[in-house]
């Protein structure tokens, strides 16, 4: 990747219910970053501060409108941000990218099809989750509901699953005694999941509503995870204490998750917020 010192960029501060993001238009401006350069924009002291830089870029693909990349705050690219679409289609639209309010983005992942509703929330097909170990990837030796993963002197017992991006979803009786900043760490660098994995920890409610907190690969604790919603509602539902919608309490607000159960798509509803615009030298 080519290096840009001393480029200024223009960029774009969004949050989908906390989980911020700084976005730069690739198709506008030349955007060519290397991780140290998306580690110093994502430091909350000497650069922007955010969770994910997302960078919207033109596609190849005739089935899409759009291509977008993720970088974790950490510097490395990966797959799939449930958050980061909604405030993808919120960026394109309110840029003047395009007129469409439905539209399908190209990720590393898959085609996502975000779509600005009235009422300001954004609605997302976030695709069909896969369960198939080798998918997530998992070192197992066959795929089962849930899995016991040894974490020190504990045995978790986890459901684990990809909606583009790597997912372990644990339940627990209560979150806010749930211990995230030590389990986090340890399960999402844990030698089963060979690319690390994003760690949720869920406390069901009800059938239609469960709280939960996510330690992000490459991130650490966000206030939201739109892709650790939908894994968490998706490894509820299998293990049959969900039932479609169900609502997610995260620390920075709640979304929507709906799934019909196998081989259906999960959609993801909730709000994508523009914060303030900026340059940045890089
Ligand atoms: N915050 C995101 C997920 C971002 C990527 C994740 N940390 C990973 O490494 O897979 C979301 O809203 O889904």
């Amino acid at each position: 990747m080519n290096t840009q010192q001393g480029t200024r960029l223009r960029f774009t501060k969004m949050h989908g219910l906390g989980n911020d993001f700084v976005v730069f238009d690739g198709i506008n401006q030349t955007v060519a970053l290397t991780p140290e350069q998306c580690r110093r924009i994502a430091d909350r002291h000497f650069g922007v501060g955010c969770d994910q830089i997302l960078l919207v870029e033109a596609t190849t693909r005739d089935d899409a409108d759009f291509r977008y990349r993720i970088f974790n705050a950490d510097g490395g690219e990966v797959e799939q941000c449930g958050n980061g679409a909604r405030c993808f289609v919120r960026f394109v639209h309110d840029h003047g990218l395009t007129d469409k309010t439905a539209i399908r983005v190209e990720t590393a992942a898959s085609v996502i099809e975000p779509r600005l509703l009235d009422n300001g929330l954004v609605r997302v097909n976030m695709g069909v989750p896969r369960f198939a170990p080798a998918e997530i990837p998992f070192a197992a030796e066959a795929e089962t509901l849930t899995y016991p993963l040894k974490v020190g002197q504990h045995v978790l017992e986890i459901a684990v699953l990809s909606m583009g991006n790597p997912h372990a979803v644990l339940r627990v009786n209560d979150l806010d005694s749930a211990p995230v900043d030590i389990l986090g760490p340890a399960i999402e660098s844990h030698s089963r999941f060979p690319q690390r994995v994003n760690a949720g920890f869920m406390q069901v409610l009800t059938p239609h509503d469960i709280r939960l907190r996510v330690y992000e690969r490459g991130a650490g604790e966000t206030l939201a995870c739109g892709t650790g919603a939908c894994a968490a509602a998706v490894a509820g539902i299998r293990q049959g204490w969900l039932a479609s919608p169900v609502s997610v309490h995260a620390r920075g607000g709640n979304l929507v998750i709906e799934w019909a159960g196998k081989d259906q798509p999960v959609y993801m509803t909730g709000p994508a917020e523009t914060v303030f615009e900026g340059e940045i030298e890089l």
